[in-house]
């Protein structure tokens, strides 16, 4: 397939401002068909309106680009029919059974054959059994079920996720993403915004921003490199008073418990193994290198006031 036939999203140069903030800054992406884009970054970072952007839900004050190969500018209506939408807060009608959401998401979009339609969605979703149940007599994890199932009555080739696995147990977080990777499968395109780790290791690419700039996009096996981050694992007695004493060391820039271990990362590694030379010729402990992974690359991402990775 063609890289064009295989895009499902262009965009160069998008920028919004809010009065004097500018919420996203010269933003540029492509989007492969079928993939699942993960957009990470701190609170107000500008993952929402960036993907606003590129969908067409909201003009920006320059830059353009395509969604579904229409104009995001002018061509936004066409786009939106073609999305489904799913975020961490239940957005159906507690008050409704689980059929009669359904139902009334096909009426929304105007739906042909909405009673098959519906019934079909309640067996590909597995909703039979709760389907006259009221949906905010759900739990949690068939909530979300439901609002995955509502999300794509009308077919759409692009799904939009705001955190969509917060708060679910991990059996339902699992089942959620099977089905959500058999919708890409199928050629379905997905960006979710997210501060989770779970939910990022989902994803095929990761784009983080911060203060509205794209700092890091790469396919998520290559995020760690990308950051440039350098990790040694660390095990031996007393690992909480260990912490204590390479906190804040020349060198170590981050320090996570990992399981029997700690893993202490630095972004100069001849200044980590410096930091690290006391423990190295110290034999109640074992300190050998491991590449950084995305769980390392993703915390130190997300820490607070991250200011830039290349
Ligand atoms: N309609 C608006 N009017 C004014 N400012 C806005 C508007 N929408 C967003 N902002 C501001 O733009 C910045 C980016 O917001 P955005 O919601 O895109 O960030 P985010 O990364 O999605 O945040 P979160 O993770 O909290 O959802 C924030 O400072 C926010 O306050």
């Amino acid at each position: 397939m063609s890289e064009e036939r295989d895009t499902v999203i262009e965009v160069e140069g998008l920028t919004k401002r809010f009065g004097g903030l500018t919420a996203v800054d010269d933003f540029s992406m492509r989007v492969p068909k079928g993939a699942i884009y993960g957009f990470l970054g701190p609170n107000g970072s500008g993952k929402t309106t960036t993907i606003r952007l590129m969908v067409g839900l909201m003009r920006p004050d320059a830059g353009g680009g395509t969604a579904l190969g229409y104009d995001i500018a002018t061509q936004a209506r066409e786009i939106k029919q073609r999305i489904g939408y799913m975020t961490q807060h239940f957005s159906l009608y507690s008050d409704l059974t689980v059929r009669e959401n359904l139902d009334f998401v096909s009426r929304l979009h105007a739906l042909e054959g909405r009673k098959q339609a519906v019934e079909a969605a309640l067996e590909e979703y597995n909703l039979d059994p709760r389907a006259d149940q009221l949906a905010g007599t759900l739990s949690g994890g068939w909530k979300q079920r439901l609002a995955l199932a509502a999300s794509q009555m009308h077919r759409p080739q692009l799904l939009l996720l705001d955190e969509p696995t917060a708060g679910v147990d991990p059996k339902a977080r699992r089942d959620f993403w099977d089905r959500i990777r058999g919708l890409t499968r199928k050629g379905v395109t997905v960006l979710v915004s997210t501060h989770y780790m779970d939910e990022a290791v989902q994803c095929d690419y990761i784009a983080f921003i911060s203060a509205g700039k794209k700092l890091v996009d790469a396919p998520s096996g290559e995020v760690p490199e990308r950051v440039g981050l350098y990790t040694r694992r660390i095990e031996g007695p007393d690992l909480a008073g260990l912490r204590d004493e390479l906190e804040g060391l020349d060198g170590i820039d981050q320090i996570a418990r990992f399981g029997s271990a700690l893993h202490v990362s630095g972004r100069d590694e001849e200044r980590l193994e410096r930091a690290l030379r006391p423990w190295v010729d110290d034999e109640d402990y074992t300190v050998e290198p491991v590449r950084s992974g995305l769980e390392e690359a993703f915390i130190w991402l997300m820490a607070e006031k991250r200011e830039a990775a290349p």
